[in-house]
């Protein structure tokens, strides 16, 4: 398995807030990862350089993550066959809805998996591409379980004054 199996693509630096949940959740999995800025829009060639690069550079699962036309995800699956997730950033004016739509509606023959727009939505996609890469990687496998084994045992059984809201 290469050193670092994912790349987490963003269409702007204002998208790092939210995606580095993706970065982070990686990083608790213990999966290497490269995070990069490439816009469809505003770094066209650094985009195809990229998506036509990533298999012949290692990455098995591409994670992109962009706002309001997010063209970014589905230009990057219409350049490699690697499985890529998308997550809609939640944009100003429409909330993200049209992150959403932009990602989520692909033609057949060219698939996003798309998930939650925001923060659900980049560490969702961080535990798939584990889960993707788990397949192949029992010790990996390991980790993404006791992950979910600390989840399940980090919910309490009452709501109590003190934690909320
Ligand atoms: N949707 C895309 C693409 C793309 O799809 O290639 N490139 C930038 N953007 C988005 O524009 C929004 C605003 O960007 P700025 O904050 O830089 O103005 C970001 O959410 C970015 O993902």
């Amino acid at each position: 398995m290469s050193a670092t199996p994912v790349a987490i693509i963003m269409g702007s630096q204002s998208d790092w807030g939210t995606m580095r949940h993706a970065a982070e959740t990686l990083a608790a999995l213990g999966v290497g990862h490269v995070t990069r800025i490439v816009s469809a829009h505003r770094t066209p060639d650094r985009l195809v350089a990229f998506a036509k690069g990533a298999k012949a550079a290692g990455f098995k699962v591409i994670v992109a993550g962009a706002g309001g036309a997010a063209h970014l995800p589905g230009m990057t699956a219409a350049m490699t066959s690697l499985p890529v997730l998308g997550v809609p950033v939640e944009s100003k004016a429409l909330s993200g809805v049209d992150s959403l739509y932009s990602i989520v509606q692909m033609p057949p023959g060219v698939p996003v998996g798309t998930l939650a727009i925001g923060r659900a939505g980049a560490v969702n996609a961080a535990l798939l591409a584990a889960a993707i890469l788990a397949l192949e990687d029992q010790a990996l496998a390991e980790r993404l379980d006791d992950w979910r084994r600390r989840q399940t045992e980090a919910v309490a059984a009452e709501p109590s004054e003190e934690a909320a809201p």
